[in-house]
């Protein structure tokens, strides 16, 4: 974790987001997690500004780890059909640390909550008042715009499409390609607020070809996790096996993936 704090921090990063899908939250139990959450705040200290825990794929909240997880057991195993179940839902959840902003973790592809984030914000924000805003992690750019529009935060969490999210009104972004790849996203963020699109869309195309070559391993392996956690090994980063029902790489695997990562420059970006 160290190695990887230093990595990460070596590279600028200054924030990070644990046990999301890429920590592999959801295949933890609340101890794991919790251990999680306080290794990182213990080996972070003064290079990280903050953590921010994500409870489960459904929402995120900064630091106060041990309420929130107590009322985690509220949870229910449900899809979200009507925005007004799921702001009361969460507006019972942010209460338990009301100095804390209660950001909304929209990740449609894992949690089938399709609803309209728009709506979802102007009602949030008028019946919870600690509510910050969405991380948002659905292609759906034209919702995404009115939730910016509605004055909340945006943290875009579709590595493949940043230099969309960022021009539709992102103020910024969490994803797992910032594990690896940092470099190129604070380039590509600081080129697309000057102006210069041509070159921000060549950084963008190298986020592109690392997820194609990314996507093909992690079919292989049951997930892209795993495939993310085997491109930390090649950093010299080793993040251990990924959980059931994801596989580790085969030897043979291992050397063809880095092969192709080689192939398309990525050693070379980072
Ligand atoms: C489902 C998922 O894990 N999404 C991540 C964060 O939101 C992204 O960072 C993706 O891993 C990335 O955009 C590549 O698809
Ligand atoms: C990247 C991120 O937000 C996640 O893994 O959940």
């Amino acid at each position: 974790m160290f190695k990887q704090c230093k990595l990460i921090n070596i590279i600028i990063s200054k924030y990070l987001a644990v046990n999301g899908t890429t920590g592999e939250g959801k295949s933890l139990t609340k101890e794991e997690r919790k251990e999680v959450v306080e290794q990182w705040i213990k080996v972070s200290k003064k290079r990280i500004l903050d953590v921010t825990i994500i409870l489960t794929q459904l929402n995120i909240c900064s630091h106060n780890y041990y309420i929130l997880e107590s009322v985690a057991k509220k949870l229910i195993f449900t899809r979200f059909c009507f925005t007004d179940a799921l702001v009361h839902h969460f507006a019972e959840i942010a209460k338990s640390a009301p100095k804390l902003p209660f950001i909304y973790y929209h990740l449609p592809i894992m949690t089938g909550v399709e609803l309209n984030m728009e709506d979802f914000s102007y009602r949030a924000q008028k019946e919870i008042p600690n509510f910050g805003g969405v991380k948002f992690s659905s292609k759906d750019l034209p919702d995404m715009i009115g939730v910016v529009f509605s004055g909340v935060n945006v943290l875009f969490g579709c590595d493949e499409q940043f230099v969309g999210g960022i021009a539709m009104g992102a103020h910024g972004g969490v994803g797992s390609l910032y594990n690896f790849m940092p470099k190129v996203y604070h380039k590509m963020l600081a080129l697309i607020k000057q102006g210069s699109l041509p070159e921000a869309r060549e950084e963008q195309m190298k986020g592109q070809r690392l997820c194609r070559v990314m996507y093909k391993y992690g079919n292989l392996q049951g997930g892209n996790v795993a495939a993310l956690k085997q491109i930390m090994s090649y950093m010299g980063v080793e993040m251990g096996p990924p959980r059931s029902p994801m596989r580790e790489c085969t030897k043979e695997e291992k050397e063809k993936f880095k092969n192709e990562l080689k192939a398309i420059g990525f050693f070379e970006w980072i």
